[in-house]
């Protein structure tokens, strides 16, 4: 355990060493380090010459003349540092942990003695000789390579012979640096005594010891130093043999008492140190470098006040190696909320904590350790099967209310000259008009007629009919027929299926010539699926099951609607002027579905405005084809005779639109001349051409007026304008295309907002049953409320839920898909959370955000696997 990262947390200044003198610094933690220099430089400026001095000078010769004592300068074991301790100045600090000077010291002192004397020897081994040469050695007569300092050694109390080198060289150490009187003392009562006590106590080192050292007693303790210093023998041996007579305390509860409550901030303040989960997953202390950031997967776990008890948890002291020795209170378990001080008065709970690693839980986590951002092992993307059972359906069963068309809608003109970075709200949803035809077909497919009094029909059911009016027209196909839209219990579809009433099946094959009708496959043609005879209405109907294309409606109600109320009732809406465009358009799909219809040696037989299906914005189908070939099968005409009747139809169709009439084609010098006025002359040749009754008019606009009169030449005459539509067809897919990309980056966001409140506050997941092999007791905090789970619900707090200086809550959409893009990109950019009572702010990355969501993600879905089992 180093101290570094403590001391970094709270003095960053101490960062700043002194090149020439790193021996002596490297003795002093960090944080002693730097109050030291602060001291001495202030009670007199030359004493920093120590700390300064280039490399080569002797720091030795230079430590005594250190007006202020350094930290080292206890005269007892106990490792204790008390700088000034009769100063309460609140910028002083006071180390009341032993255990803190002394391990981070060890290898100090043979740094230092080695820069004395043998620079080139390794550090081990010089300690050895100096433990075993200098240290016991009084008086410098006994040592062979005693020097001025080692001659000023004096070791009360020594613990054993076993500890001795792990003990005993930090403490020579520290006797390097006594103040003067003090070591001049030690010399003279050293310097009386003989070579061969002076052996004899070097290798009874810890027996009856105290006699022989009362000569040469270190200055006792001040009664508050005393009363605020923890018993190095304590903490090291578990007891201290001389406790009746030890001035320093033997309990640590009344440390606590005695000291803590007098400084809030000490170097034993609770350590930010964020516990690491290694990878063969033990702890271990984090670097320097990561002191005090929150690296928001390995930091020390968060607690909010509220949640935390003093349930124990298992201690961590069994897994730490024996030789480092970390105090309990450097592992502090960060608690937002709760004070130092009540975090420095109840060790025994921080000690407990120790155990305590909810990420060591997540196989995930221990990942987060490592430099590298693996993302590669976890696909934001994928499916959870955990979602798989989501609803599809808005308001499935519950109250339906018409969709909220008007929520996206731009009010007010839409501003201009706006930057390149610099987007609306509309920019990040699809068109309101796609949005909104889409939306109205969903809603349009799902309607249901409550206590529908029409059967099912073979496989099909919840039949809802469709028509708009009552008055059905038997011209056509010379029944009354009705059209509903049903669901198939075979495949869960959607079909239209349209009844001719009462018609009687006189012929077998009549209704076999349906089947010819589904190998036609185009997208201008309503495709019919079969055709069968029904009593399930109380007569012999004949169903036609077609495809069903949700909130259409047919080319008679888009060019020649009625007006249905009023004094205008039943009388034609004054026609509106359709652009040549749109009639381009009409003549190429229905040109494309002949081509497909006569090709497969079919004729369409019923181009009608009332047949013709408008699907969405000019995107037009042939409906009811096939109908007559099963009704009229026995009367049929010549297939050229039909075929060349279509091509007729189709040009009646243009005729009578383009004059917004249904009865254009009845006064046809009349129409014409409109269509002149009006349209192309381009236009007028193409429905002329297809009105001609004469077999062998040739092609509109071709070169040659000898070809035949078929669905081939006529194409071949407007090849331009197939051409022409197709360019503008393909914009419109490019177009979509777009809004579906940008439909996939809501996608994007839909499912972070599905992990995000999946995770947050959830109640029943407790951080206990994501310990793998943890036997200590149940863990006190909730899962939702700990670790990563704390930090996103503070970024939740951070997304939605902020306020202005005023306290209103601000509803800033692109701070929100700002955030949300950022979580999801995981970027390096860091951001400040702050906790609801305003106590604890915490910064942290989205990077660091991205990963705690995932990887609490991943305990959920993993949580739900083992219930599942
Ligand atoms: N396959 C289909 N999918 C969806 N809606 C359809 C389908 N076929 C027809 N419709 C709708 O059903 C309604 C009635 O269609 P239909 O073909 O009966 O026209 P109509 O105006 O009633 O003509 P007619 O008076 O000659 O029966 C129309 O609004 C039409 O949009």
């Amino acid at each position: 355990m180093s101290l570094d990262g403590l001391g970094d947390a709270f003095f960053p200044a101490s960062r700043c060493r002194h090149e020439g003198a790193g021996a002596s610094i490297d003795m002093v933690p960090e944080a002693h380090r730097s109050h030291v220099r602060a001291r001495s430089s202030a009670a007199q400026p030359g004493a920093n010459k120590a700390a300064a001095a280039p490399s080569g000078v002797d720091t030795e010769s230079l430590l005594p003349r250190t007006p202020f004592p350094p930290a080292q300068q206890h005269h007892h074991p106990h490792a204790s540092v008390s700088v000034g301790s009769d100063s309460a100045s609140p910028s002083e600090l006071t180390s009341s942990s032993s255990s803190r000077d002394s391990i981070p010291t060890l290898d100090a002192a043979a740094e230092l003695r080695r820069g004395e004397t043998s620079p080139q020897k390794g550090k081990n081994t010089r300690r050895a000789k100096t433990q075993k040469n200098t240290k016991w050695s009084r008086g410098g007569a006994a040592s062979s390579d005693s020097t001025g300092s080692e001659r000023k050694t004096s070791v009360p109390h020594a613990p054993s012979k076993n500890s001795q080198s792990a003990v005993s060289s930090p403490l020579s150490t520290r006797i390097l640096q006594r103040p003067q009187a003090h070591t001049q003392a030690a010399a003279a009562t050293a310097a009386a005594a003989a070579a061969q006590q002076a052996r004899s106590m070097a290798t009874s080192y810890g027996a009856a010891a105290g006699d022989s050292r009362r000569g040469v007693t270190s200055p006792r303790p001040k009664g508050r130093e005393a009363k605020n210093t923890f018993c190095r023998n304590v903490t090291i041996y578990g007891h201290c043999r001389y406790e009746n007579t030890c001035p320093y305390i033997h309990d640590s509860s009344k440390l606590g008492q005695n000291e803590n409550k007098m400084k809030r901030f000490n170097v034993d303040s609770p350590s930010f140190t964020p516990l690491q989960s290694s990878t063969n997953g033990t702890l271990t202390p984090s670097s320097r470098s990561q002191a005090i950031s929150p690296k928001a997967a390995n930091a020390a776990i968060f607690t909010p006040k509220s949640q935390r008890s003093a349930a124990s948890t298992p201690s961590l002291q069994t897994k730490e190696p024996a030789v480092e020795w970390h105090p309990q209170q450097d592992f502090a378990e960060f608690v937002p909320g709760q004070t130092f001080d009540n975090q420095m008065v109840d060790p025994n709970a921080q000690a407990q904590a120790l155990g305590y690693d909810p990420f060591s839980a997540s196989s995930s986590i221990s990942a987060m350790a490592g430099a590298g951002h693996q993302t590669a092992a976890i696909n934001p993307y994928a499916q959870d099967p955990s979602l798989s059972g989501a609803s599809f359906y808005q308001n499935a069963g519950g109250f339906q209310s018409s969709p909220a068309y008007h929520l996206y809608w731009p009010v007010g003109p839409q501003p201009t000259g706006l930057l390149a970075y610099q987007r609306t709200a509309h920019d990040f949803f699809i068109p309101d008009a796609l949005r909104e035809d889409l939306q109205k077909k969903a809603e349009v497919s799902r309607q249901v007629a409550t206590n529908s009094a029409i059967p099912p029909i073979e496989q099909f059911h919840s039949l809802f009919c469709l028509d708009t009016s009552p008055q059905k027209n038997q011209s056509i196909f010379g029944y009354a027929n009705w059209i509903y839209k049903a669901v198939s219990s075979k495949d869960g579809n959607m079909y239209a299926l349209r009844r001719l009433e009462n018609f009687r099946l006189t012929n077998e094959t009549a209704i076999r010539s349906a089947q010819a009708w589904k190998r036609i496959l185009n997208g201008s043609v309503v495709t019919i699926h079969e055709a069968f005879t029904t009593r399930a209405f109380g007569d012999s109907s004949l169903i036609i099951v077609t495809d069903y294309h949700p909130n259409s409606k047919t080319l008679a109600e888009e060019h020649f609607k009625q007006v249905p109320m009023g004094r205008y009732h039943g009388r034609q809406a004054a026609s509106s002027h359709v652009p040549e465009q749109v009639l381009w358009g009409y003549i190429v799909q229905i040109g494309s579905a002949l081509k497909a219809i006569h090709g497969s040696g079919l004729a369409a037989r019923v181009i009608t405005p009332s047949k013709i299906l408008l699907t969405s914005k000019n995107r037009i189908r042939l409906n009811a084809c096939g109908i007559l070939d099963v009704v009229q099968h026995e009367n049929s005409r010549p297939l050229s005779e039909l075929q060349s009747d279509d091509l007729s139809q189709l040009g009646r169709l243009i005729l009578c639109i383009a004059n917004g009439n249904l009865s254009a084609h009845l006064s046809m010098q009349k129409s014409m001349d409109y269509i002149k006025r009006s349209y192309t002359g381009r236009l007028t040749e193409c429905i002329q051409w297809l009105i001609s009754p004469q077999p062998n008019a040739g092609a509109p606009s071709s070169p040659t007026t000898n070809g035949p009169r078929d669905i081939d030449n006529f194409l071949a005459g407007i090849a331009d304008q197939m051409a022409s539509v197709l360019d503008s067809e393909l914009h419109v897919q490019d177009t979509l295309t777009n809004t579906l990309a940008r439909e996939l980056e809501s996608s994007r966001l839909v499912r972070l907002l599905i992990k995000l409140n999946t995770i947050n506050e959830r109640p029943e997941l407790d951080a206990s049953q994501h310990v793998p092999g943890s036997t200590g007791p149940v863990a006190s905090s909730l899962w939702a409320e700990t670790g990563d789970r704390y930090y996103l619900k503070l970024f939740r707090d951070y997304v939605f839920h902020q306020v202005d200086a005023n306290g209103h809550p601000v509803t800033n959409l692109a701070h929100i898909l700002d955030c949300l893009n950022k979580l999801d990109a995981g970027t390096d950019e860091k951001i400040m959370l702050v906790s609801r009572d305003e106590q604890n702010a915490l910064i942290v990355s989205y990077r660091e955000l991205k990963r705690g969501l995932e990887s609490s993600f991943q305990d959920l879905v993993r949580a739900g696997r083992q219930s599942g089992k």
